[in-house]
């Protein structure tokens, strides 16, 4: 149970040497399945406003957040308690509240389903989420590009294969309570999951709270704090991404324990940075190692006996 330390590797996005720093991602991929990014792009000011939004939105009485509770799109509020990411958990549910906002169009859109606190109170707050929503993406696939060069392809692989037409991201806003409970003694502010798309892109406001378990299945689970470095993003490998590439890259699963202070922080899940195969929510691509040693992509559909061997191969030769 206890937390180790962890040193988790700094990439450069501004780092003139692509193939270097796409040398380090492809270790931390393999490795922990988490790495910092600096140079992201995302303006500090941004974030400050982001920062000062959520709270302000999470500062009101639960009634009026309530106003705006998570619809069936999945947009808005999720009040502690209702989502319980560890099935396991003896708890009704984790200590977190969150606010979901998804792409955000140009112009004020008729059928948007994001749900946006009322402009008297909250004059620039669907302004601010809508830079930051546009900012993080932008960084997102700067990301992605170091991912493809990382698994020896082109560094717009993925955008050619479409991954990026319909990029739905979700940004998640997080509140995790400084006051706890005495019958949430050992609760969670998030119980242990890892994370459902393709990459993660988490800022935090610096307060600890972040842990990972790089090896799940060891018993007793080592839980290793996530340090704060200023200015950078931490960036994660999700499910969709490790089963594209055959379990090489690591969805580690991860949790935010409870300090004692406030802390808020914001990702961004890329939840469509994906080819959805004909309303299957299955990934429709896998990168394969070829005999020559470089990489190929199939689409599930054309998956077959052989090309499944093939995949089983893939994951013993890496
Ligand atoms: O708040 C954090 O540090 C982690 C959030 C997280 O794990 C998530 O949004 O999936
Ligand atoms: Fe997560």
């Amino acid at each position: 149970m206890a937390a180790g330390s962890l040193e988790l590797p700094v990439v450069d996005l501004a780092s003139p040497d692509l193939r270097s720093a796409a040398e380090a991602v492809r270790k931390a991929c393999v490795g922990s399945g988490f790495f910092y990014v600096a140079n992201h792009g995302i303006q500090d000011e941004l974030l400050d406003a982001v920062f000062a939004e959520s709270s302000k939105f999470f500062d009101q009485p639960l009634e009026q957040k309530m106003l705006l509770q998570r619809n069936s799109a999945q947009r808005g509020y999720t009040p502690p308690y209702a989502e319980k990411l560890d099935a396991t958990s003896q708890f009704q549910g984790d200590l977190k509240e969150i606010f979901d906002i998804g792409p955000v169009g140009d112009a004020d859109m008729p059928n948007d389903p994001n749900q946006w606190p009322p402009k008297e109170r909250f004059p620039s707050w669907k302004d601010t989420m809508k830079l930051y929503h546009a900012a993080a993406l932008a960084a997102g696939k700067r990301i992605v590009s170091l991912i493809a060069l990382s698994l020896d392809l082109e560094a717009d692989f993925f955008q050619n294969i479409g991954a990026f037409d319909r990029p739905s991201a979700l940004v998640r806003l997080l509140h995790y309570s400084g006051e706890v409970n005495e019958s949430d003694k050992g609760n969670y502010g998030a119980s242990a999951h890892s994370d459902y798309g393709m990459i993660t892109l988490l800022v935090t406001d610096g307060t600890p709270g972040l842990q990972i378990c790089r090896e799940k299945d060891n018993y007793p689970q080592l839980w290793e704090d996530v340090h704060h470095i200023e200015g950078t993003l931490i960036v994660n490998i999700g499910d969709l991404l490790e089963r594209w590439t055959n379990c090489v890259f690591r969805s580690t699963i991860h949790r935010v324990v409870t300090v004692g202070k406030d802390r808020y922080s914001v990702s961004i899940l890329t939840t469509e940075f994906r080819i959805l195969l004909k309303g299957f929510q299955l990934p429709s691509l896998f990168l394969l190692k070829k005999s020559d040693g470089t990489f190929s992509c199939e689409k599930t559909s054309r998956i077959n006996s052989e090309v499944a061997l093939q995949l089983i191969d893939f994951r013993i030769l890496c």
